[in-house]
């Protein structure tokens, strides 16, 4: 055993103290401190950092302009890690009918690429799209949902109607930019997501909140599943769900550092972690 840990460069009392803690109780919590070593259950998250909506946006604008990202790599990465965090946490053969809510935005981008995966998943998702952003890129996603046989609705499915044909709603509504009060135009979709007893998996922010503030106003959705992209906002702190995940599993190290983000240690080749 010492000679496997010489070779691996690791002392024997380290991979003694993370795998008995009872041993050395003291030793182990340093260690999983100092390493933020992955325990298989909870990340200990005590200093992860929640971003302001400033931040959210500073820390976007960045990955694009210093690291010459482009959105559509980002979005790729953001909604397939969405697609992952729903299937760890909505088995397909439960929950194969998911209703994929998409926003004008970015956060509606993430929604038509989550979608796409989730059909390879074996899942049945069904878009709806109520404003489709007249640019290239949202053209290109929708096209690739089209042609993925992914079907569409045009109008905003009842309470009821939503209850029987589907078994999730995916919320891409709105993202870090949301300023509320929601317009009149996606009154009724915000509606369905307050008033469903379907359960909710949101992209980022449970829209309608306030990316700060959490809940205001009328605004009452409670999502089960949260999936918080690069670090999660302010307002995930009032997140009460079953499942906070982490997702978008592209913020180079020196980004991390510069907004101290203390993302949690991804386990394995994951895309998202448990928060
Ligand atoms: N770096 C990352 O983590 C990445 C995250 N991504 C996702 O992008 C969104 C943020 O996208 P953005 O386009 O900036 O904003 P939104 O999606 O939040 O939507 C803006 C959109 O919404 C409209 N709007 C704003 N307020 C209201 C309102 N009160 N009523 C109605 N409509 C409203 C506004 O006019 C715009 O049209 C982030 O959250 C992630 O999900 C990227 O995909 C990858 C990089
Ligand atoms: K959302």
């Amino acid at each position: 055993m010492s000679l496997i840990c010489r070779q691996l460069g690791v002392s024997l009392r380290a991979i003694t103290c993370i795998t008995h803690p009872l041993v050395w109780p003291e030793k182990a919590k340093k260690l999983r401190e100092n390493k933020r070593f992955y325990t298989g259950n909870k990340m200990d998250s005590k200093d992860l950092k929640y971003l302001n909506q400033k931040e959210a946006i500073d820390v976007d604008q960045e990955l694009f302009t210093e690291y010459k990202f482009s959105v559509d790599q980002l979005m790729e990465l953001a909604g397939l890690s969405c697609a992952h965090a729903v299937a760890k946490c909505f088995a397909a053969v439960k929950h194969p009918r998911i209703l994929v809510c998409c926003g004008p935005g970015n956060n509606g981008g993430d929604g038509l690429v989550a979608a796409r995966h989730l059909s390879l998943m074996g899942y049945t998702p069904t878009i709806y799209y109520p404003k489709p952003t007249p640019k290239p890129l949202f053209e290109s996603l929708s096209h690739q949902c089209r042609l993925m046989e992914i079907p569409s609705v045009a109008e905003c499915p009842s309470v009821a109607s939503a209850s029987c044909s589907y078994d999730l709603i995916l919320d891409a509504l709105f993202g870090f930019s949301f300023k509320p009060p929601v317009r009149a135009d996606f009154a009724a979709v915000v509606e369905l997501l307050q008033q469903t007893k379907l359960p909710i998996a949101s992209v980022d922010i449970p829209s309608g909140w306030d990316v700060e503030k959490g809940k205001v106003g009328e605004c009452d959705v409670e999502p089960s599943l949260l999936i918080s992209l690069t670090a999660p906002k302010l307002c995930a702190r009032q997140f009460r769900g079953e499942h906070h995940y982490l997702g978008g599993r592209f913020v180079p190290p020196a980004l991390q550092r510069k907004y101290e983000l203390n993302l949690p240690v991804y386990p394995g080749n994951e895309l998202c972690v448990k928060l």
